[in-house]
This record gives C-alpha cells, structure tokens and sequence, in this order.
C-alpha cells in the first residue's frame, strides 16, 4: 500500500527528511509520533502528493501521488485547521467532499454528523475549533480513501468526544478496514487504537513496529545505587536519578524475563517504562541525552 524508500527532502538549506524508509501493506491503523519540527507534517504532505521527493521515492499502491491524479485518488489527507470556505455549513461542507472523494459514503456522514452532534445548518467558520475538528474528520471517514491519513484529529476535542471520535474510528475501520495513518504528539491516547507505530526524529523514521512491541521497551530500576549501577553495564541510560544511595534508571532495554529475574536476584524494583516517558528519552537531543 505505502513503499517509502531512501527518501530525503530539504526546504531550502533546512533538510527536513533523509533516509526515510517505511514499507506498509496492511489496512491497519498506524500512529505517527514525533518531536517538535521531527518532520511528521513534512512526511504527510509528501505521502499526500503535496510534496515532491527530493531523492528517493514514495509509492503509494505502486503509484507516485506527486502531480498524478491515479495515485492521488487511494489517498486523503485531513490536516488541521482544514480550508472551509466562510460561507459553507456542514451540509455544504459534505456536498463539496462528495464531489471529489469516489468512495465517499453519505450515509456513513450523516450518522457521523449525529454522533459527533454537528449542528448542520450553522456556518462552520461560527463552530469551536473542536467541532471544527469534527467536522473535518466526518469528512476523513466517510471519504473511505484506501489510505487516510489524519494530522492531530483530536485536536481541540474534549475528552468525551475523544473518546465518541475513536469509537467512530474502530467501528468505520472494522466495517470497510484501511490504512489510517494518525499523527499525535499524545502516544498514550493513540496508542490503544494504532496496530503499529512510526516514530519520526532527526529527519527519519528511527522506529517502526508493532505497538505491543514497543510498549515492551524501556525499563525503570529502583533501590540501592550499589546494586544498580553494575546492573547498566553496556545499556544505554535514559534518564537517572540519584538521592542518597537510592537509585532510579531508565535503560533502554526491553522489560522481559531476563531483566526481571536480573532485578529480583538483586532485590531491585524493576517496572515498565511508560510508553511515552520512553519515546521521549530515545528522542532528546544530543546535548540532552545521559549516554553511557
Ligand atoms: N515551509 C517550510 N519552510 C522551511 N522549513 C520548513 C517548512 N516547513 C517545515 N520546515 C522545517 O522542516 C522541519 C520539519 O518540520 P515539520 O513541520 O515536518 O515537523 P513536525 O514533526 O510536523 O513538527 P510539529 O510536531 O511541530 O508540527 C523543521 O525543521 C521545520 O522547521
């Protein structure tokens, strides 16, 4: 469905991408995670057709989207702050979608529109910028593109409609499956719904695989700094700190058996890192990471 390979693209003298290699052939939804400025908007508007490739390239069903109407038609792309025009309500709105969306399935807008409580004749420039969000994500689904992929699509949404919008999601996804891609800077609200995860940093995508998998990274010990610190030996610290001599570490390691017998033969607490306080370590900058 998606081959990306050995891509790069610069804005100018700002390099944004390289070496990018992505390879996806399942209609699964995948999160897209990333650090400030990592590059995600960037990828998504090359897989869009929004972009050219500098070096490199991106098939999308073996199709290149860049300024080619076939490849561009498997895929839609929702960014934030979507262009509405002032004048429309979401019945418009709907209308102006179908036009151009050949899978588009107005029946499946309509009940999207009741369920995200979208008044229809108000004008959207008048909606909050949560119903906003909602209305541009009626429009993600119902268009029931082969690859769809969503830049932040809870942004502004409370967490009752959250949780209505990824409800809305899973049960579009069961009835007619295709690759979603979600981009977030929350891996702890997408990461529930995402088969597998991309994680962009330093211009690439540096991680990709199965969600369960990754939640298995990363590991904390706790308890007397004696019996941690030759426990580290080659392992690459995360994060540490230090009172007294008690001790906490996060390594980049997986929490598996090894570890845990590891640590309960030393009398160490050993948990799991929390998904999000991993990726946030493995991604720090240079002059912010503990190496050992
Ligand atoms: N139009 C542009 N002109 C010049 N540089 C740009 C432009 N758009 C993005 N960049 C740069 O490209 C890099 C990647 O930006 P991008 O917007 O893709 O990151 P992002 O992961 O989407 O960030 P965020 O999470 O903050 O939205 C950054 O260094 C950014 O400054």
């Amino acid at each position: 469905m998606i081959n990306i390979k050995d891509l790069s693209f610069s804005y100018g003298q700002t390099i944004a991408l390289k070496d990018v290699n992505l390879l996806e052939e399942e209609p699964i939804i995948v999160g897209l995670w990333g650090r400030n400025g990592a590059g995600k908007t960037t990828l998504m508007k090359l897989l869009s057709g929004q972009e050219k490739p500098d070096t490199g390239q991106i098939l999308i069903k073996n199709l290149s989207p860049y300024n080619n109407s076939d490849g561009m038609k498997y895929i839609s792309y929702l960014q934030e702050n979507h262009p509405f025009s002032e004048f429309w309500n979401v019945n418009d709105a709907l209308r102006f979608a179908s036009y151009f969306n050949e899978n588009w399935d107005q029946d499946l807008a309509e009940e999207l529109v009741e369920r995200f409580e979208l008044p229809r004749r108000k004008k959207i420039k008048s909606f909050s910028k949560g119903m906003q969000t909602m209305t541009t994500m009626v429009i993600g689904l119902a268009c029931k593109s082969p690859i769809t992929i969503m830049d932040e699509p809870t942004n502004g949404l409370d967490a009752y409609m959250r949780k209505v919008f990824y409800d809305a999601l899973l049960d579009t996804h069961e009835e007619h499956p295709r690759l979603f891609i979600l981009s977030s800077h929350h891996i702890d609200e997408i990461e529930p719904i995402c088969e597998k995860i991309a994680i962009v940093d330093r211009q690439t995508i540096s991680l990709y695989d199965e969600t369960e998998k990754m939640k298995m990274l990363g590991i904390i010990l706790t308890g007397d700094a004696s019996s941690i610190e030759p426990l580290t030996g080659r392992s690459r610290i995360l994060d540490q700190r230090k009172l007294g001599n008690q001790m906490s570490i996060m390594l980049d390691e997986p929490f598996n058996d090894e570890w845990i017998s590891r640590a309960a033969h030393l009398n160490i607490n050993i948990e799991k890192a929390p998904l999000q306080d991993y990726l946030v370590n493995i991604t720090k900058r240079n002059k912010e990471a503990k190496r050992k």
